[in-house]
């Protein structure tokens, strides 16, 4: 008996069948590829008929009165490629740039029948519209395995709409500032941050945190866990190590040579990061703590007076401030002044007059989306770069953050 040779399963018609197989499967192929693109015609040309009307709808569109009456411009529509995703080519309106548009981007993309789009600067007043059938943020990813070994080089932030990754020099002289409501990712972001730092020799990573998850265990047995104060027992060890880290400040500040205004962080002079892990709520329960006697400074006093000057006066001499808060008011920053001081900014999940309030009002088209964010999805901002909306990376449960700071951070002597 002949051994059956092993066919593939539905049978494959792309090979043999003779001339006549070939010449009728290329009449089917070249009919559908001609249906195909009589659809994707009638598609672009549909793109072209809506587009009007969806630029006036979101606003980006200019009326000009002239001796026919007045008449509608709307950025001009070049070329269109109907693909995954579908890019139009479109001219601006003299005057507009391309955020007049991203900045209507959702409005725009649910106007021509897409869930988003990404505007790709193309070349003078031109621009790429990429319209996208889902929020290209939709998926998480893991944060590999990765440490630095000293301040100066980039942590991940995260990637953008883009797909490209975003990173951030703990050297840069900027106080972080981090907000978004229960379960949006705040604490994995900070998780993320902390366990890409903990290894890096000219680095302490500092602060106060009530909840004790983020700072304290994690860190036991390493050089940062004396500085470090955690939860809620004695709210004064909180005060305390907040004026330590003030001393160190005043020391290196008063020891500055003449003509030189900075630091360059070192293992001898190493940076701090001082996390505070949930500011509005330790600025609370310090502020239930019973009264004290007349001229004793309050813990609360104590506390905020520290990490004013932390955030106004560290900067130049290794002081990094990340603050963690549900909703980044001013009251609970420790006052407009100190919430002035960050100037990398990310918002995750909050309602629209929270993301306003930390991103100013260049967000607020973005506010109703962001409010009903997914987790580790935030909108970020920085001095010098438009706002950007960015996926975080995931650590994974709470035991692999342990693990990772375990591993990595420097013991002590
Ligand atoms: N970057 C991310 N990618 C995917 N899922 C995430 C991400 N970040 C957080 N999550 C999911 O959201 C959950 C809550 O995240 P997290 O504990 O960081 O929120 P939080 O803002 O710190 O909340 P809380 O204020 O209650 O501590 C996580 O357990 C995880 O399931």
């Amino acid at each position: 008996m002949t051994a059956t040779a092993l066919l593939p399963f539905p049978p494959d018609r792309s090979r043999g069948g003779g001339w006549f197989g070939r010449t009728r499967r290329s009449w089917a192929d070249r009919r559908a590829d001609r249906e195909h693109e009589q659809e994707c015609w009638a598609f672009a040309e549909h793109l072209r008929f809506v587009w009007r009307d969806a630029c006036e709808g979101v606003g980006v569109s200019r009326t000009t009165d002239t001796a026919t009456g007045p008449t509608v411009r709307t950025p001009r529509v070049g070329r269109i490629v109907v693909d995954r995703p579908t890019t139009v080519l479109v001219e601006l309106l003299p005057g507009q740039e391309p955020q007049d548009l991203s900045r209507v981007g959702d409005r725009l993309a649910h106007s021509l029948g897409f869930e988003t789009l990404r505007v790709v600067p193309h070349g003078g007043r031109w621009v790429r519209v990429e319209l996208l059938d889902q929020d290209p943020l939709t998926e998480p990813f893991a944060l590999p395995r990765i440490t630095v070994g000293t301040c100066q080089d980039p942590v991940l932030l995260g990637r953008d709409e883009f797909g490209d990754a975003l990173g951030h020099t703990f050297a840069d002289a900027a106080h972080v500032a981090l907000q978004g409501q229960n379960g949006a990712g705040k604490s994995q972001f900070a998780y993320g941050l902390l366990a890409q730092l903990a290894a890096a020799d000219d680095v302490r990573i500092a602060g106060s945190d009530i909840t004790g998850l983020l700072l304290g265990c994690p860190y036991d047995g390493t050089v940062h866990r004396p500085w470090q104060a955690t939860g809620t027992a004695d709210l004064e060890e909180h005060a305390a190590l907040l004026e330590r880290l003030v001393g160190v400040m005043d020391e290196r500040l008063a020891a500055l040579p003449d003509r030189v205004d900075k630091i360059e962080p070192s293992p001898a002079v190493p940076l701090f990061v001082v996390v505070v892990e949930e500011f509005p709520g330790l600025l609370r329960a310090a502020g239930a703590m019973p009264k004290l006697g007349r001229g004793e400074r309050s813990v609360l006093d104590r506390i905020r007076a520290a990490n004013l000057r932390l955030l106004s006066e560290g900067r130049k001499v290794g002081f990094r401030v990340i603050t963690l808060a549900q909703r980044a008011e001013a009251e609970a920053m420790g006052g407009g002044y100190a919430r002035d001081q960050y100037a990398l900014r990310l918002s995750f999940r909050v309602p629209g007059d929270s993301l306003e309030m930390l991103h100013g009002p260049a967000v607020r088209e973005l506010a109703e989306r962001h409010a009903t964010a997914e987790p580790g999805v935030a909108v970020l901002s920085a001095p010098g770069r438009d706002v950007v909306r960015v996926r975080v990376p995931y650590l994974g449960a709470y035991a692999e953050y342990c693990d990772r700071i375990a591993m990595t951070a420097r013991k002590e002597p």
